[in-house]
């Protein structure tokens, strides 16, 4: 076939791979790892302490060992969904489109919370016990079809979803039901109603899934300028913790069977980094300090919080490190890693021996 036969377009991707200027079969990367050490080096208001990371290496390894914290841990809490199917993924999707900003400025008893299964359900969980009571009165709520349906997904529907045994109803409903109504008309005019196959067209890659979900939805687009950098620092959180409960639903296997999922990092919210200052490793200046001591509101996308999100997934990295370095053959990731944080700081929550809030910015991302 002679030159001016062929695709034009094609015959340019060749030339550069041949030139060495594009690797066609190069792993898809996040830049989230690259990202978070860049505001690192240069952050002035948070800071990480080398010898408590060090050693909240050795104590998270041993309590993770002594309680055989694995991937089988995700399905042992109450709440999460058992079975091994579709629905499962559909359920982990939704949950994870919608995992966002449950703190609340009041009083803990008055806070939004969820009743459900005899008990009282309140952050994360309350989101889970929503979804899985309104899955036990027949409401679709895991269906894209239902969030395009406006007769009967709308504001007053979601509203009796998210209903709150407090006065204080679900912050930022309507920017949840704006996550939904995008997540279903992406899904019907790209990947025929099913997150299958967004599964599917990454093709085994955990950072491949995660920039398809960045790519494509803009509820997943969690990036943010950084000083004049000319790319985005990208956060990713809840495209990332998808694809982590995807793996630790499913172990790894079917749905959760990804050959590139060390590629995941810590997920930015404002648990982690609660705990992380708690253990010492990482410190604020004093302006920050205050801040997050007197619980006042951080902006979304501001320096402070970015530092906040980017130290974390550096710190974790560290810690994630200072673990291989120790004990080689240890199965541990940044996943396991922050999953046992996340617990961790909740239990300290329940036993009220939080010593430092956790920072307050309110946005869909985390
Ligand atoms: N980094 C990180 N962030 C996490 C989780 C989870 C729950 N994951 C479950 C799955 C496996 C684990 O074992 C957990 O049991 C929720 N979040 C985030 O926290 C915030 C909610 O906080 P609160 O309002 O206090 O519940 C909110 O931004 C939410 O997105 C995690 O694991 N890691």
């Amino acid at each position: 076939m002679s030159d001016d036969e062929a695709d034009p377009e094609l015959l340019a991707l060749l030339r550069q791979h041949f030139q060495g200027k594009l690797n066609l079969n190069e792993e898809p990367e996040t830049g989230v790892l690259e990202g978070a050490e860049h505001v690192y080096d240069n952050a002035i208001d948070v800071a990480l302490d080398m010898r408590a990371t060090k050693n909240a290496a050795a104590i998270i390894y041993n309590q993770m060992q002594q309680k055989q914290f694995s991937t089988e841990s995700w399905s042992e809490h109450e709440l999460h969904p058992k079975a091994k199917d579709e629905s499962t993924v559909a359920f982990i999707f939704t949950m994870d489109l919608l995992n966002f900003s449950f703190w609340s400025m009041r009083p803990e008893g008055e806070r939004f919370a969820v009743s459900y299964r005899d008990k009282t359900w309140t952050g994360y969980w309350s989101l889970v016990a929503s979804l899985q009571r309104a899955l036990e009165e027949d409401i679709p709520i895991t269906d894209p079809h239902y969030w395009q349906n406006e007769e009967e997904c709308n504001l007053e529907s979601l509203r009796y979803v998210f209903r709150s045994c407090t006065e204080e109803e679900i912050p930022l409903l309507e920017s949840r039901l704006a996550c939904l109504r995008e997540a279903g008309r992406v899904l019907y005019e790209k990947y025929n109603c099913s997150f299958t196959k967004c599964i599917e067209a990454a093709d085994k890659s955990a950072a491949g899934l995660v920039n398809l979900l960045a790519r494509d939805f803009t509820a997943f687009q969690d990036e943010f300028k950084y000083e004049g950098r000319r790319k985005p620092i990208r956060f990713l959180k809840r495209a990332q913790i998808l694809v982590a409960d995807l793996w630790a639903c499913f172990n790894g296997e079917g749905y959760g069977e990804f050959r590139d999922i060390d590629k995941i990092t810590m997920f930015a919210d404002y648990r982690v980094p609660q705990i992380l200052a708690t253990l010492g490793c990482i410190g604020y200046s004093p302006p920050l300090h205050a801040v997050v001591a007197h619980k006042e509101i951080i902006d979304s996308g501001s320096k402070y919080e970015m530092q906040l999100r980017a130290c974390s997934i550096w710190c974790v990295e560290l810690i994630r490190r200072e673990i291989k370095r120790e004990h080689p053959e240890a199965e541990v990731n940044a996943i396991l890693i922050d999953f046992f944080l996340y617990d961790t700081m909740k239990q300290l929550e329940a036993q009220g021996k939080e010593t430092i809030p956790h920072h307050r910015t309110r946005s869909i991302w985390y």
